[in-house]
Order: C-alpha cells, then structure tokens, then sequence
C-alpha cells in the first residue's frame, strides 16, 4: 500500500510554509543570521512539540519562524519542503504564508515574495512541480492590519491564487474579516478560510456566506450540524482536512477517532494534507498512510481523495487535464 500511496500524484492544498521549516533548517538558519533559540539542540526543538491545543502550537510556530530573515531564507525554506514533498509523490503544493507574522518582526513583504518566488520557479523547473500561492491574515490580529496587508501587496496581486484566514481560532469569526475578502473579492483573487478546526460551525457558514469562500480548511467541526453538511455536501464544497495536525492539536485524542470516515460517508469532498508537517510529524504521504492504518480505506478511497484534490487545486486547465491523466496511469 505505501508504495501505491507514493505513486499516487498528490496535490497539497492546505501547507503553511513556515510550519514546514524543520528544526535542522531553523538550526542552520539561527546560525547564519544570529538568531537565539530557545532550544540547546535539533532534538530538544522537536521534544518540545507538544501541544495541548492550537494556541500552544501556534507559539512555538511563531517563535520558530524568528530565524526567517533574507529572501535566501524564504527560498531555502521552501525548496527543502518543496524537495521532501517531491520525494512523496507530490506533484502540486499550495503554500499558505503569514505576511503579519515577518512584518511586525521587520521583515518586508518583498524579501518573502523574492525568496518564495525563486524556489516556486526552481521547483517548476528541477523537479517539475506546480505550486499555488495563498497569502494568509492572521485572524487575532486586527482587520484593518490585514486590510493594509493587502493593500500592500498590490505589486503581487496577480501571483497570489488566493487569500486566506487562519492563526487563533477562538473568538476571532469570520465575520471580522468581511471587508477585507470582499475587497479581495473586488480585486478577482479568490477566498479560502481555516474554519471549523477549533471554531464552531457557525464559523464554516460565516466563512461560506460573509467571506464567499471556495474551500474550507479544516472545517471538521461541521459534523455537529448535519444542516451544515447537508449544504456542504449540496453545494460541493471541499474541506483541506489535515488528520496527523487535528490529533497533535487534540482536536481528536486519536486518529481511530478522526471524524474523516464519517465525512466521507456524508458525501463530502475532502482532501489530505499536513498543515504544518515539521511540527505535527510528517507530510501528505504519513497523513496518506495514517489513515491506511486507522480506516481500512481501499485503494479507491485514495484514488477519490487524490481526484478531489486535483480537481478544487488553483491550477491552469493544461496542469489539471495533466495531472488526471497522472492519476488514470498511476493506478
Ligand atoms: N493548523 C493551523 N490552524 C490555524 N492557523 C495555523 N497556522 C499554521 N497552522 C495553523
Ligand atoms: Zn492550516
């Protein structure tokens, strides 16, 4: 099975770039641009992934990305994920990046666009990878930040595929930000939103009705309101699920007890991904395999998951026709 789960072409649809920098990466980073850590070493970073909640994660994310500096970094921050994803079979990534969170630290929008953009295009050309472009707004900072974080990125307008929303769930509704994606609305650039992971199902019918979202990432919690799941399952809409990141962030205590089978069995679209793949231990293949284990799932289960993905990808048509050709031969 893990050999037909590799060879499955894997679009990515929900990465945060910067919960991809591995503890060696940060190591070698800290050190090139003189940046302390709070870890003595590589092993004591990873024993200290613990986490009781989104939160507790989300401060050791924003603390690890301190060492994230020049254009050289963001580059060598993407092509070490973009190589590994590469390794697993994945063909298409769609990186979600946090603006706010190296601006306030004095980082320009235009040193993480250079160094993404380079390794965007080395992907494309050295390992014959697509990539989407997902500039985030962290949902507990203010909206008017994020709105002048998109007025900002006027010059990149056209490379972002998307805006979307995640950070600190928790009190921090959809509704916060509906000025800011109906602006993005205005400009053409599509909508998705992190929604239903820690939140309530409101927030998944806020996101869908106030931000006019095309995805959902996460949106687990839509189980606790069959309405809800009725109108996801109607409308096709596709959920980003990210199993190994709910059982880490104890959305779930066990994988076994992941909500994935009975989303499926409701007719929904879904996808796998891996969230943050440095902190949650492991990428689209280990989530791929988790649930080989948990669920039984069939190779045709697989095939669904690999099909949806390809089809709710920011992709060209050329790209998409391509890559369900991939997926009809490598079955
Ligand atoms: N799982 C997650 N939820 C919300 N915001 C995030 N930022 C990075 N990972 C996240
Ligand atoms: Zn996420």
């Amino acid at each position: 099975m893990r050999d037909f789960l590799k060879r499955l072409p894997k679009a990515e649809l929900h990465l945060h770039i910067e919960g991809s920098l591995e503890p060696e990466l940060m190591f070698t980073l800290a050190e090139r641009n003189g940046v302390a850590l709070p870890y003595a070493s590589v092993e004591e970073a990873r024993a200290a992934y613990d986490f009781t909640d989104l939160q507790s994660f989300l401060d050791l994310y924003y603390r690890g990305m301190s060492v994230l500096r020049t254009a050289e970094d963001f580059h060598d921050l993407a092509m070490d994920y973009f190589r590994r994803a590469h390794a697993e079979g994945v063909v298409h990534v769609e990186l979600h990046f946090d603006p706010q969170a190296h601006l306030i630290r004095g980082v320009e929008l235009e040193t993480v666009m250079e160094g993404l953009g380079l390794a965007r295009r080395q992907a494309e050309r050295e390992l014959g990878m697509s990539t989407a472009l997902i500039m985030a707004f962290l949902r507990d900072r203010p909206a008017e930040e994020a709105m002048s974080v998109l007025e900002r990125a006027a010059p990149y307008w056209e490379l972002l595929d998307a805006v979307g929303l995640d950070s600190a769930e928790r009190g921090h509704p959809p509704l916060k930000f509906r000025d800011v994606f109906q602006r993005a609305r205005l400009l053409g650039i599509p909508r998705v939103a992190h929604a239903g992971e820690e939140g309530p199902p409101e927030y998944i019918r806020e996101a869908l009705d106030l931000l006019e979202v095309c995805r959902i990432d996460h949106g687990v919690r839509c189980l606790e309101d069959p309405d809800l799941v009725a109108r996801l399952r109607d409308e096709g809409v596709v959920l980003t699920v990210c199993p190994l990141s709910n059982v880490r962030l104890k959305v779930v205590e066990r994988i076994e007890e992941h909500p994935l089978p009975r989303l499926l069995d409701a007719g929904l679209r879904l996808t796998i991904n891996s969230d943050d793949p440095a902190y949650f231990g492991g990428g689209v293949l280990d989530n791929f395999l988790a649930c080989e284990q948990a669920f039984g799932w069939s190779e045709e289960v697989f095939i669904e998951l690999a099909g949806t993905a390809i089809e709710a990808a920011f992709m060209s048509r050329e790209r998409r026709l391509a890559l369900h050709r991939q997926l009809a031969e490598s079955v």
